[in-house]
């Protein structure tokens, strides 16, 4: 069976319209989740997915909108369902995730007091690929979002790019596209503004046809609307839609 992918929200980090832009991977052996915002746990339950039913978790990077929801994640599985959810996460984002983001909820004297104690943590090595779960294959590619801050977009099985916030790499994207096989990215996308941390709309619009014909935009704000039809090729990814991977490739 083929990889499809549903995001499970679409929006940026302010949006109120669309859910954060966290995607679930089924490859019809196991189930990944791309990042868990503050809203994954409520869009599970409204596509119909237990948490229980999620194999692992991958983090691209640590603003709320891509980990805010794992307190929860970590909560529900461990009290409700007795066992750790899979964690895969690049070693520099361990000890921020914890120290800065997870630790005030979650420890408790004598019983939590690391990021282990309540996730299966499995450490990521950047541009190396590895099977996540059977069928999907993940290489952490990193790129540039905030001074001083990691983070890691993703290549996955060989074949399609899925972009953590980050500012324009339009070497990057060449690369995939003409030197590893890349068939479909989906780029998230600021729509109006600069693109200080992110990459704008009008920055994609100035790639070449071969990669724009290629690309899906997804991370956008409420407004999405008034940008139908100005575009070009790329379209937008809508949230809870279910796509298989050859729906997003050329
Ligand atoms: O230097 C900064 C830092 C942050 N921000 C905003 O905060 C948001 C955090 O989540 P995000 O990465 O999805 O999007 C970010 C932006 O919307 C910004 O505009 N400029
Ligand atoms: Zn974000
Ligand atoms: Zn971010």
């Amino acid at each position: 069976m083929s990889l499809s992918i549903q995001m499970l929200g679409t929006g940026n980090a302010f949006a109120k319209r669309y859910y954060n832009n966290n995607a679930l991977l089924d490859s019809g052996e196991g189930k990944l989740l791309i990042d868990c915002g503050t809203t994954a746990s409520l869009a599970l339950h409204q596509i119909g997915v237990p948490l229980s039913e999620i194999d692992a978790i991958l983090i691209t990077h640590i603003h709320a909108d891509h980990v805010g929801g794992l307190e929860e994640f970590g909560f529900q599985m461990n009290i409700l369902h007795r066992r750790k959810p899979v964690l895969y996460i690049a070693e520099p984002l361990i000890h921020p995730l914890w120290e800065h983001t997870l630790k005030g909820g979650m420890s408790q004297q004598g019983m939590i007091d690391k990021l282990e104690d309540v996730f299966e943590v499995n450490v990521l090595t950047p541009d190396k690929s590895a099977t996540l779960v059977p069928g999907i294959k993940v290489e952490l590619i990193p790129t540039r979002h905030i001074p001083g801050k990691n983070s890691y977009s993703l290549f996955i099985n060989d074949r399609l790019f899925y972009s953590a916030d980050m500012i324009f790499a339009p070497d990057l994207l060449h690369h995939l596209v003409h030197e590893r096989g890349c068939r479909g990215i989906l780029h998230e996308v600021q729509l109006q503004g600069a693109g200080e941390v992110h990459t704008t709309l009008d920055e994609l619009l100035s790639l070449p046809k071969p990669l724009q014909e290629r690309i899906h935009l997804m991370h956008y704000s409420d407004d999405m609307e008034q940008f139908r039809g100005k575009a070009g090729v790329m379209s937008f990814l809508e949230q809870q839609r279910i796509y298989h991977l050859a729906e997003l490739e050329v």
